[in-house]
């Protein structure tokens, strides 16, 4: 007779959906599913958490009190998910160990332990079972990664110390990560640190920083003789520790320091596409955007506002939008795909793929640097087939890698991490203000895409020369670089970073 809700001692009523152990077959393996560790407590694997069932007097505890207060019946019941499982640990005299993140709030996680003493400590089925829930806790995503911590103790509010040290240290070493930490010193310490990183003795590179140490990192591993190599064998994370965290929130999905590091410790391996800038005589590599334009103005001519928060950018945003502001420039672009039509396609094609539970691409070799370019520099002749065509009337040029470019813009919903294109945004100047301030308002509401004035492509290289400007604003990933033409181009996969789903952003789609 099937058990109803109430009765069904493996429902947790704090925890919405099933969790109804999974049966053998279901989960693909021969391990029992229910560990009985006493005779009053077991622990069950279910279909997406682990459920504890523990009749002793004041299991739990931790569950219901809110400052030494405890209210209500306790059910002996309570499930913790898979991804906060972050250790367990059977030692030889018996003692289960648990450590997972325990959710204290919506945007707080602590590690905390719970630990039995088993009835029959040795046995081969406690280990089986063991192995089993870290094997569900992980799934693809490697076990005690070792990570190069980064921290820019300027960051941000320049908390991002403290904030390391409460938030996000406990969750990684709970989940038994190797940690080498270090602070930057100085601007370009972490390009520096990427060009003579050990590659071999670290898996993942994650900067407690803003946006500006990621693109440090990958700048610093393009410099190297094995650039391609270091790209591909280091994953490059972000734990939210500046004032422009996009990158956490693209593949965190999060701004949260301690589900960042929760994010981190369960990130699985991705390859993320780079473009490479070439302006005058450098080349260096992009991993965020690059903008010409109103967008590029607004983010860095407006450093004497940051006493405004966040709302300096929208401030800024809509003085230049009321001004009607043009930036005139010719671009030359190669497109992948033209249509928005195309492009929903080709986004849902992706995000219709099951979770990317493994890197299948080989290491390149150890000389190999930085892929050539397939279009030239900037100093090339335009290739072939391209056009210059006059754009003296443009408001925005806006390429984009990831989707997230702000918390409340998810600016190019159709990126995607390594389809080997970057989306690319033009804008009119001239629109009439009350559709450009539609358009403002479509960014945080997620109906930016479709509007008739957006011009939204996916391409692979382009080239923009600004004119009739004296001086101007060009930002590549957020930092100010000489107001003069530049080219871009992408490569796939070049790069690696750790993401929740191993293949899209954590941003609504198309
Ligand atoms: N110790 C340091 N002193 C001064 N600058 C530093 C130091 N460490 C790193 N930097 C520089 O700080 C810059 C910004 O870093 P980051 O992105 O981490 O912070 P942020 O708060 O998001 O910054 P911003 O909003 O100014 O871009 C980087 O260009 C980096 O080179």
């Amino acid at each position: 007779m099937a058990l109803t809700v109430a009765e069904n001692p493996f429902r947790d009523p704090s925890v919405a959906g099933s969790v109804a152990p999974a049966s053998a077959e279901q989960s693909g393996s021969a391990v029992m599913e229910t560990l009985s560790v006493t005779r009053d407590v077991s622990l069950t694997l279910g279909t997406d958490s682990l459920v504890v069932l523990d009749e002793r007097p004041h299991a739990h505890e931790e569950d219901k009190s809110f400052c030494g207060l405890r209210f209500g019946k306790q059910s002996p019941t309570r499930s913790i998910r898979y991804h906060n499982i972050l250790w367990a640990e059977l030692l030889d005299d018996g003692e289960l160990f648990i450590q997972y993140a325990r959710p204290i709030s919506k945007q707080v996680v602590r590690p905390t332990i719970i630990g039995y003493k088993l009835d029959k400590p040795g046995s081969a089925e406690a280990k089986a079972w063991k192995e089993e829930l870290v094997k569900r806790a992980y799934g693809g995503s490697q076990l005690r990664k070792r990570i190069k911590v980064l921290i820019n103790p300027f960051g941000g509010q320049g908390t991002a110390v403290n904030i390391y040290n409460k938030h996000m240290e406990p969750i990684l070493r709970a989940a038994q990560c190797e940690l080498d930490v270090e602070q930057t010193t100085h601007n370009g310490h972490a390009v520096e640190i990427a060009e003579k990183l050990d590659i071999e003795k670290y898996d993942v590179v994650a900067c407690v920083s803003g946006d500006g140490i990621p693109h440090e990192v990958w700048n610093g591993l393009a410099n190297r003789p094995d650039a391609a190599r270091a790209l591909e064998k280091i994953a490059v994370a972000q734990l939210p520790g500046g004032s422009g965290n996009a990158m956490s929130l693209n593949f965190n999905g999060t701004v949260s320091p301690s589900l960042a590091a929760l994010a981190v410790v369960k990130g699985l391996r991705t390859p993320q596409d780079l473009v490479s800038v070439t302006q005058g005589d450098r080349r260096i590599l992009s991993f965020l955007s690059q903008s010409v334009g109103i967008v590029a103005e607004t983010d860095l001519a407006t450093e004497h506002l940051r006493w405004m928060g966040s709302a300096r950018f929208t401030y800024g945003f809509l003085v230049r939008l009321l001004k009607k502001t043009v930036y005139p420039a010719d671009i030359a672009v190669k497109v992948e795909y033209a249509t928005k039509d195309a492009i929903r396609k080709v986004y849902r094609a992706e995000a219709s793929k099951p979770p990317r539970n493994h890197d299948d691409r080989p290491l390149p070799a150890a000389d190999a640097g930085l892929p050539t370019l397939q279009y030239g520099t900037i100093n090339d002749p335009l290739p072939e087939d391209w056009a210059l065509v006059p754009h003296d009337h443009l408001g925005n040029f806006y390429a984009g890698k990831l989707a997230w470019m702000s918390p409340d813009a998810n600016f190019f919903p159709a990126a995607l991490p390594s389809d080997g294109c970057m989306d690319l945004v033009r804008i009119r100047g001239d629109i009439p203000r009350r559709k450009a301030l539609g358009g403002l308002l479509a960014v945080s509401n997620n109906t930016f895409f479709d509007l008739p004035d957006v011009d939204y492509q996916k391409v692979l290289a382009y080239r923009i020369i600004p004119k009739n400007q004296k001086d101007g604003y060009i930002s590549i990933d957020g930092e100010r670089v000489p107001f003069e033409p530049f080219q871009a181009e992408v490569h796939r996969g070049l790069g690696t970073v750790l993401s929740k789903s191993g293949h899209l952003y954590e941003a609504v789609g198309v």
